[in-house]
């Protein structure tokens, strides 16, 4: 993919062709991209939740030095820190090589906190990798909770794997990992205690760890046994896979490496919607009567958030899955302004039931671009 000479403003001005066409076509403002240059950097305190108010304050202390700008916690986002400069490296950062923060914007912590996740809860993350909300889901659930995260690249589900044992220190996190195609996963919560060596032995599975079954942290624990329960999820994510349009970093990384990644993605695109549907569905199947799905995805594009999620309403009525505001008593609605879905080109009545949608905008939210939408199943199906 060539860089376009001019045309386009701002940040824009340097886009292929091609990324333009695809702007137009699913009319994104290319402006939304000029606040990669203003937008602050977000980062995630590790374990936020069992430090004390004194040690997340020195850690935020330490940071700002190192960072040489402004840090400060993100209200109503508990654990997620704003660096002002957006430039700031992560391998500047002390806080960064112990393994007290991580890299991960904001919208990813709205999109976790939208799923309402408690301890015990049995977690399934459908697209899992790299796997910066598997790790926040795992230690929302602790500790008896478990996630299972799918991903379809072998290679990507490793990374997931390294950050769960990186970060696991030395709490319990209940993870299970599988290479597998999220639109046909079958696998359901793992069994009551899985992961408990006592339940193991009384289960007479204790040594059949097997090889080439999935991962699990933080200790390898029954696999087999693990795989084979029979409850459906609690909750369900499905941060679907997408063009990435939305998500800055992406666009940072394209522009720094080479336009032809982005090539590789936006050739995708037709074929994206589908699998996004897929994927919904397969969540939906998985997930126990009363449980809450939500569905996500770093792209701007209507064809892949209200028109995936019209069709998926089409299908299911009003009594079976309600759409529920992303905010609520789960989870305070932070101080970040959201705009609402777009109305799809869709019967008035699935239209009605998108409204409690959300999307942030990189230039209205002050993160980067996420869709996000909470759907609570009232019935099985
Ligand atoms: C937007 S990323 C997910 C980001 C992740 N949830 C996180 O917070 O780090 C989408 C992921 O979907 C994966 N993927 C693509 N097709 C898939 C499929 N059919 N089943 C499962 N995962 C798939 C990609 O490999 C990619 O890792």
């Amino acid at each position: 993919m060539e860089s376009r000479p001019g045309g386009a403003a701002g940040m824009a001005a340097n886009f292929p062709e091609q990324f333009l066409v695809f702007l137009r076509e699913n009319n994104i403002d290319p402006g939304v991209y000029d606040a990669c240059e203003t937008l602050p950097r977000y980062l995630r305190i590790v374990q936020h939740g069992e430090r004390s108010s004194e040690e997340v304050l020195a850690l935020v202390e330490q940071v700002r030095r190192d960072a040489r700008c402004e840090v400060a916690e993100v209200a109503g986002v508990p654990g997620f820190l704003r660096v002002a400069d957006r430039a700031v490296r992560l391998s500047q950062l002390q806080a960064h090589a112990s393994g007290d923060v991580v890299g991960m914007d904001v919208s990813s912590g709205v999109a976790v906190l939208a799923l309402g996740v408690e301890p015990g809860h049995n977690v399934l993350d459908l697209c899992c990798a790299p796997g910066a909300k598997l790790l926040c889901l795992a230690e929302g659930v602790a500790p008896a909770g478990s996630v299972t995260g799918v991903d379809v690249s072998p290679a990507r589900i490793a990374t997931c794997r390294s950050l769960v044992k990186r970060h696991a220190g030395s709490a319990r996190m209940l993870v299970r990992l599988y290479a597998e195609d999220g639109a046909v996963f079958s696998a359901r919560a793992p069994r009551d205690r899985w992961w408990d060596p006592q339940a193991l032995r009384d289960s007479g599975r204790g040594r059949q760890q097997q090889r080439g079954g999935p991962w699990c942290g933080s200790r390898l624990l029954g696999t087999e046994y693990a795989a084979s329960g029979g409850e459906l999820y609690d909750r369900v994510l499905v941060d679907a896979e997408c063009t990435h349009d939305g998500s800055l970093a992406h666009i940072e990384k394209y522009r720094d490496l080479g336009w032809h990644l982005l090539a590789t993605q936006l050739n995708r695109g037709p074929d994206v919607p589908a699998l996004q549907l897929r994927l919904l569905e397969n969540g939906w199947r998985l997930l126990r009567t009363g449980g809450v799905l939500v569905y996500s995805t770093c792209s701007l594009a209507a064809a892949q958030n209200e028109c995936v999620l019209a069709a998926f309403l089409a299908r299911h009525p009003a009594d079976e899955a309600r759409l529920e505001p992303v905010f609520g008593e789960h989870c305070r609605r932070p101080p970040i302004p959201v705009l609402p879905a777009q109305a799809p080109p869709a019967p008035g009545d699935v239209r009605g039931r998108l409204q409690h949608a959300v999307r942030l905008d990189p230039r209205v939210s002050g993160t980067s671009g996420l869709f996000i939408a909470r759907i609570r199943k009232l019935r099985g199906v």
